[in-house]
């Protein structure tokens, strides 16, 4: 009876399209009781199709930038010289509300070239968190009830923009703000971004299209993915724009609405990212962003009664604050829900190389697992267990490429390799621990160790080399070009092991470089929650969404996948429905004879 076609008429109620059935809907008709800015559906919204996400979603092309790609490179040098020239002034932008005067304001700093500033950007009050509440609960009153179907179309759409119009502009503003070179641009603002947005919509469509098994006869049972009573909290990190992308996106994507408050360090590609993300179609008041002090932005969201969900990546140091906070005020009973909590934090990855690995490339998979990005990937090669079978050949290859490398300014030097790390409290940490190594007689410099804040905030990739396997080298995050080995006795093997997985609380990614299958067996086995993304003969970085879904457990988040379809469900609660055709003659059963 279920393959029948059904007629609905609905007078009154809000139709919503959060979950498509797989039962063809001939007509829906109904009335709705929307206020003033919701006018647009005042007519009803009909479901007259099952829609499906577009079958072609798949990962984005990288560009990249050979020295033929001429025209690339003059449309990247116009945008950078855009930027440079034309210092920008960024706001508040709360319900769609410009805020740009009236409030304290901080410099936009390039990391490469101290010196220049690329602009301003507002820091907002606790008035102002409070008005992107309140904004966030009013546009939540259209959005979470427009079809699928349109909120898909405004982040395919903007994934096109990306793609197509800003592309060299995203690229400009991530690497003046972000300190990347055009490469890492390309994964990260354009590739990594887009991926999420589009794939978040074909997971999505998954999602909806996933209803009950079974009905009994006469019964419909329905799943209705709904968004999030309240508003979602978006905190994102500076190192990735995919990143603060996919943390606003995909709950909004969900029908939710969000407080975003973006990284200091990553202003300039997250602005342009919110206004190409309207220039798509997103109503105001979906996105309200609220760059400013994090602990007093934190302060006003966390004491909230409709805060719904906190969707962050940073720190593992920070995101443990912010959840003793909330849960906290769980118990206080500030919330309405048990808000959903999603973190992905911090990481210290490792590299095994084994006697019989290939060595050339397990050395280059290191080289750059450790020192792309600056090292300043979640997922940066940061310990290395080197068996000293091949530890002469590994060495060789590893201290003369990295020797080579000097880390410059790669808006104008655009074919360099490495840029600087992204702030001075960065620049501090890091080169602290490189000035203890010579002090500290369980560490030997293999290569780097300089470093050199009066233009930018660069510092020479690093290796240095431990006798302790447990040293804190092998167990801190530093978050830059900061690689430590140890070498080990090839009878030390387990030992090792045990190592990898204990002396860090971190469980992020790793890798194991070898050729012989029992040992790759054994080493995935004995691993197994050492990674939560867990490489065989590559390196540690590089995650692909649709690919490689990321993420870890232990000290490095809820490992709740960022780029997979599990991410999406954190951001609905789920209702069941059940309608009965059948009518009751009475209340007793057939045992009541
Ligand atoms: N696992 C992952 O997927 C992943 C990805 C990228 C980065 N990271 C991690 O992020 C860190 C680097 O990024 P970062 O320097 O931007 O991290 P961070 O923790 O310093 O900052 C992250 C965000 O939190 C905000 N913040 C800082 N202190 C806060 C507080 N007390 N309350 C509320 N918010 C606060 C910041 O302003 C920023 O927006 C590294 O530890 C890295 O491993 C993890
Ligand atoms: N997903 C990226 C990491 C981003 C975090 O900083 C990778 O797998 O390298």
């Amino acid at each position: 009876m279920l393959s029948r076609s059904v007629r609905t008429l609905r007078t009154g109620s809000k139709f919503v399209s959060k979950a498509s059935v797989s039962i063809p809907v001939v007509a829906s008709i109904q009335s709705s009781r929307f206020g003033v800015q919701t006018s647009i559906l005042t007519r009803g919204v009909a479901q007259l199709g099952h829609f499906e996400a577009p079958r072609h979603i798949t990962n984005e092309y990288t560009k990249l930038f050979t020295k033929d790609d001429v025209k690339d490179w003059e449309l990247l040098k116009q945008e950078l010289e855009n930027f440079t020239t034309n210092p920008q002034t960024v706001p508040l932008v709360i319900g769609g509300k410009i805020i740009d005067s009236g409030r304290e304001t901080k410099q936009i700093v390039n990391p490469a070239n101290i010196k220049q500033s690329l602009g301003t950007y507002a820091q907002a009050t606790k008035e102002d968190v409070k008005a992107a509440i309140e904004s966030s609960l009013e546009a939540k009153k259209i959005w979470a009830d427009m079809p699928f179907a349109d909120r898909s179309a405004i982040f395919l759409k903007a994934s096109e923009l990306i793609s197509t119009k800003y592309r060299h502009k995203m690229l400009a503003a991530t690497m003046l703000g972000q300190g990347k070179n055009v490469f890492q641009g390309e994964i990260d603002c354009i590739g990594e971004l887009i991926d999420f947005f589009r794939f978040n919509v074909k997971y999505a469509s998954d999602l909806y299209r996933s209803q009950p098994p079974e009905s009994a006869t006469g019964v419909w049972n329905r799943t209705e993915y709904r968004p999030l009573e309240g508003f979602v909290y978006a905190i994102t990190p500076f190192n990735f724009t995919a990143i603060a992308g996919g943390l606003v996106g995909a709950p909004a994507l969900m029908g939710n609405t969000v407080v975003w408050k973006p990284s200091d360090s990553a202003i300039l590609s997250n602005y342009l990212l919110l206004q190409i993300l309207e220039e798509a179609g997103l109503p105001k008041g979906v996105v309200n962003f609220v760059p400013g002090n994090p602990v007093e932005v934190s302060d006003v969201v966390l004491n909230d009664r409709n805060f719904a969900a906190l969707h962050f990546t940073g720190s593992t140091k920070v995101f443990s604050s912010i959840w003793s906070t909330i849960a906290n005020n769980v118990g206080k009973g500030v919330y309405r829900d048990f808000p959903r909590i999603v973190g992905e934090t911090g990481g210290k990855n490792f590299h095994l190389v084994d006697k019989s690995a290939n060595v050339e490339n397990a050395a280059y998979n290191t080289i750059r697992g450790a020192f792309e990005y600056q090292g300043q990937k979640c997922s940066a090669t940061s310990r290395a267990y080197v068996s000293e079978s091949v530890w002469p050949e590994f060495k060789k290859i590893l201290t003369q490429t990295v020797d080579s490398i000097t880390p410059t300014n790669c808006t104008q030097e655009l074919q360099g390799f490495m840029g600087p790390v992204i702030h001075e409290a960065s620049f501090d940490k890091v080169s602290g621990a490189i000035k203890s190594i010579a002090e500290d007689p369980e560490l030997e410099l293999l290569s780097g160790g300089k470093f050199d804040k009066s233009v930018g905030y660069f510092i020479k990739p690093t290796v240095v080399q431990t006798k302790n396997i447990e040293h804190p080298f092998m167990k801190n995050e530093f978050f830059g070009p900061l690689l430590t080995v140890y070498v080990y006795k090839d009878a030390e093997i387990d030992n090792v092991l045990e190592k990898i997985d204990t002396t860090t609380g971190y469980g992020l990614t790793g890798a194991v470089f070898s050729t012989d299958r029992l040992s790759i067996r054994k080493y995935e086995e004995r691993l197994r929650y050492a990674a939560g993304n867990f490489y065989i003969n590559d390196k540690s970085t590089g995650a692909v969404v649709g690919q490689q879904a990321f993420g870890g457990s232990r000290l490095s988040g809820t490992n709740d996948k960022a780029g997979s379809a599990a991410l999406v469900t954190r951001f609905v609660s789920v209702r069941s429905i059940k309608e009965n055709f059948g009518e009751l003659k009475g209340h007793l059963n057939p045992s009541n004879f």
